[in-house]
């Protein structure tokens, strides 16, 4: 199993150029599905996540082509199986976005149950709930999710609560091929979710509300393959500004739309930050500043993103005070702590809530990663410990980090990759 290995080399300076956004390109390579002609997709991010997806689709009977600029060519024209496997959903969880996809078009679709992970139990009992109101019949046999239409699904009305983006992109893609008006309440409005509704659209899917928490489908009867550019990863950029911050430097971020990153920008500031943006760049200057600690509670967007969590986990350990960090949206996602304890930050969680007691430095120390964004937490902390920090099981950072060493050295980071 792959280890980074990670060592102190002081300030980062320089740009780094920001990957298409993972939680955008999955549902959107989902969605093609729905096309009865080709996509064609750029600004997809080379992850593990996106391998996996394309392994999905192909098992489907999915054409998939890329070209010399790695443009990806979809081609769902001819799909041959309507199930996604056990094997490939275990791997990644946003596997259960075929459902909405393969229902609506096909009127079947045989889907692993997900199950939980390691940052909480993440049911999906509203996705499947959901369909149901739109007419589908869902069984669930030996941990399949087995679903069946019969004709067309029908438009519905339907709340969703917690608000959920998955469940909302599944829903929306039920929904655009389905008898009349379905109205989706209380719908995540992550810009994700926005791009996936605009890819739609521009697909020949009829849908009002985009941005807003309140989407109204008027179902047609036919999608059509586009051209469609995925928007940047916001949490990516977030977490190489999170390097800035806790290494003291000036780093800029290209590529990015700053204003998906408004509640995170705002912590920023208030840890002492000054920000810097542009129609697609931000920069970070933390050089000769000292870190303070910023109190936080994880929400859907707009507000503080869970995914930004852990990253401010490790800029509050080593700042000059004491803070919370109340985590609202997944029930285990602390599991980073014990390990940042390893390396000796002062942290304890009660319920959902961390309380950190900042530190002058961190430790380095062999650690290991429990999730995706455990891991990049992992990695900020280990270019400001004093000595080599070891981080195990790096395949968690694969799945949602492009070329994160070449990105790292690029900007005067030590960091470099075991493989054995
Ligand atoms: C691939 C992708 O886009 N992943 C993102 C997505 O995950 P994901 O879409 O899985 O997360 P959700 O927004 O669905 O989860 C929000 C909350 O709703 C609960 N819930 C969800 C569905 C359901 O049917 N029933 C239910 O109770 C979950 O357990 C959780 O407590 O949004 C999360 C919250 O911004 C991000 O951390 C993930 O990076
Ligand atoms: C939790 C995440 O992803 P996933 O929903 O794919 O597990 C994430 O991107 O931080």
């Amino acid at each position: 199993m792959d280890k980074l290995v990670i060592d102190n080399q002081g300030q980062l300076s320089g740009s780094v150029e920001i990957s298409g956004a993972k939680n955008a390109a999955l549902p959107i390579l989902m969605g093609c599905l729905l096309a009865e002609t080709p996509v064609k997709l750029s600004n997809v991010p080379h992850l593990m996540d996106v391998t996996t997806t394309i392994q999905l689709l192909a098992s489907m009977g999915v054409e998939i082509l890329f070209d010399e600029e790695l443009n990806i060519e979809i081609d769902a024209s001819n799909v041959t199986s309507k199930e996604a496997p056990y094997e490939l959903v275990t791997t990644m969880r946003a596997s259960i976005l075929v459902l909405g996809p393969l229902l609506a078009r096909f009127g079947e679709a045989k889907v692993s149950l997900p199950g939980g992970c390691a940052i909480g139990s993440r049911p999906v009992n509203i996705h499947i709930h959901g369909m149901e109101k739109m007419g589908a019949q869902i069984d669930v046999e030996q941990g399949y999710i087995i679903a069946k239409s019969n004709g067309r699904l029908k438009g519905a009305d339907i709340t969703m609560e917690p608000v959920t983006v998955t469940g909302t992109e599944n829903l929306l893609m039920a929904a655009v091929l389905a008898e009349g008006i379905t109205t989706l309440r209380n719908a995540a409005r992550e810009p994700e979710v926005t791009d996936l509704a605009a890819f739609l659209v521009k697909m020949g899917a009829k849908i009002s509300g985009i941005g807003t928490d309140t989407l109204v489908v008027e179902g047609v009867e036919r999608l059509n393959g586009v051209n469609y550019e995925v928007i940047p990863d916001r949490i990516e950029a977030g977490t190489y500004l999170a390097a800035a911050a806790v290494t003291q430097s000036k780093l800029t971020v290209t590529k990015v739309n700053p204003s998906h990153l408004g509640a995170v920008l705002e912590k920023f500031k208030e840890a002492g930050a000054e920000i810097t943006t542009t129609a697609d760049t931000i920069t970070l200057d933390m050089r000769n500043r000292q870190l303070k600690p910023v109190n936080i509670v994880t929400d859907p967007y707009p507000l503080f993103p869970t995914d930004m969590q852990a990253q401010f986990l490790v800029m509050n350990a080593l700042a000059d005070g004491e803070s919370t960090i109340e985590e609202t949206i997944f029930e285990n996602r602390f599991m980073h702590v014990s390990e940042l304890a390893r390396m000796g930050a002062d942290i304890t969680v009660e319920g959902n809530t961390a309380h950190i007691k900042g530190v002058k430095a961190l430790k380095g120390a062999p650690v290991m990663a429990t999730d995706l964004r455990a891991s990049a937490s992992l990695i900020l902390a280990g270019l400001v410990a004093e000595g080599e920090t070891v981080v195990n099981r790096v395949y968690h950072i694969d799945r949602g980090y492009e070329l994160i060493e070449e990105k790292f050295h690029k900007v005067g980071a030590h960091i470099y990759r075991l493989s054995n």
